[in-house]
């Protein structure tokens, strides 16, 4: 039985879009190491620009594949998402319509594609469980993007009825971890506040200043566990029903930024400009339908803090390892 499961998962082409991201860099070694590295083909913008209807087919034409893993996207907190919703919207509207459309046509067996927590209504309540998707518009800061990427769960149905692709949707919280974008217009909230207290240590400044009241409450979640759970959805779940994924957890942003002060060993003071925006005030995920599946993220905050340090601090001075800053 296990020969032939082995064998099973040997046999597909996995083809993954935005494999040199934050989820990406997680994922691929994943899949290399599951389905065998030949079986694995990883792409970014320089091979495909995947917001060109011509560029989406020639990927199809060129890159045999049984299953799909759609990670590229435009990403960013809340910040860019403030201040670019107009591309937030149109970028991640062209990038999820142009693959469902050529992938529906192309009868892959599977492809995979990750949402955003934020799709969700701004008047969620938390824990946000799977079945509250449509009682609302997003939080207003995010919509652009919140609203594109949810356009995932239509295209999953409609291609899933008119051509019978059979297509995943997933939709991890707020992911944290290695090779997450630490540039300071774009980031989301833990890769600014390590970036921050480095740099601050660094020119030896008394005081760090954070967005916002401090208040607001979200589930992180260690993108090697997201990425872990993605192998058991190409092979098991077969269903345009959405998967929330992440811990479950609670952790409200000044906890956040004591925490990594504390990891970090900085000893200055933390001030919270109030002119920057909090956000949606609590973002909590629930996972029942993660756990009824045997899956979880059990990666606790202080270890994926941990090593998203280490590792931003190893790269910091030479921006190696692909650091984004
Ligand atoms: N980060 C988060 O907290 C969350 C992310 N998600 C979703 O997870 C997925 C992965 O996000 P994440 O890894 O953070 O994103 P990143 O911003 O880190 O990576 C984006 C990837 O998409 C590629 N890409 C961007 N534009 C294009 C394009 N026009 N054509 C082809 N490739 C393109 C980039 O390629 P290149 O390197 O060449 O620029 C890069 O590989 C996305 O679908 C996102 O919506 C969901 C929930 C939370
Ligand atoms: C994943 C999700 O990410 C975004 O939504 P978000 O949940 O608000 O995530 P965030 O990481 O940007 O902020 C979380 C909280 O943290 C506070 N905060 C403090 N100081 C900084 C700071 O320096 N930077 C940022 N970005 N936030 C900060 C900030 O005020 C907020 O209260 C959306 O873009 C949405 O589109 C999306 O995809």
């Amino acid at each position: 039985m296990q020969i032939v499961e082995e064998i099973k998962m040997k046999k597909k082409h996995i083809v993954v879009t935005g494999s040199t991201g934050f989820l990406g860099r997680h994922l691929v070694p994943i899949l290399e190491k599951q389905y065998g590295r030949e079986n694995v083909t990883a792409l970014s913008s320089k091979d495909y620009d995947l917001m060109d209807p011509i560029q989406v087919k020639q990927m199809f034409n060129d890159c045999p594949m049984d299953v799909l893993v759609h990670l590229a996207a435009y990403s960013g907190g809340i910040g860019a998402n403030r201040k670019y919703p107009a591309d937030f919207y149109y970028r991640n509207t062209l990038l999820t319509a142009l693959v469902f459309e050529e992938a529906g046509k192309r009868k892959i067996t599977k492809l995979i594609y990750p949402m955003g927590g934020c799709s969700y209504p701004a008047k969620a309540i938390s824990p946000i469980d799977e079945e509250q998707m449509w009682l609302g518009y997003p939080q207003e800061e995010s919509a652009g993007y919140s609203a594109a990427k949810k356009m995932g769960i239509v295209a999953s149905r409609s291609y899933r009825t008119q051509y019978g692709l059979n297509s995943v949707v997933l939709i991890p919280g707020n992911m944290y971890g290695e090779y997450d974008n630490f540039r300071n217009d774009e980031s989301h909230v833990v890769p600014a506040m390590i970036r921050r207290y480095f740099e601050a240590m660094r020119g030896g400044a008394p005081e760090v200043i954070m967005w916002g009241t401090g208040n607001p409450q979200r589930d992180f979640v260690y993108a090697g566990d997201v990425a872990a759970t993605i192998p058991w959805f190409i092979e098991n779940y077969d269903s345009s029903e959405p998967v929330n994924i992440s811990s479950g957890t609670t952790t409200p942003i000044r906890v956040l930024a004591e925490t990594i002060k504390k990891q970090m060993n900085y000893p200055g003071d933390i001030l919270w400009d109030t002119s920057k925006p909090d956000g949606q005030m609590i973002k909590i995920f629930d996972v029942k339908r993660l756990t009824s599946l045997g899956l979880n993220c059990p990666t606790t905050l202080e270890e994926g803090l941990k090593r998203t340090i280490n590792w931003f601090v190893a790269n910091y001075d030479n921006a190696s390892d692909g650091l984004r800053i």
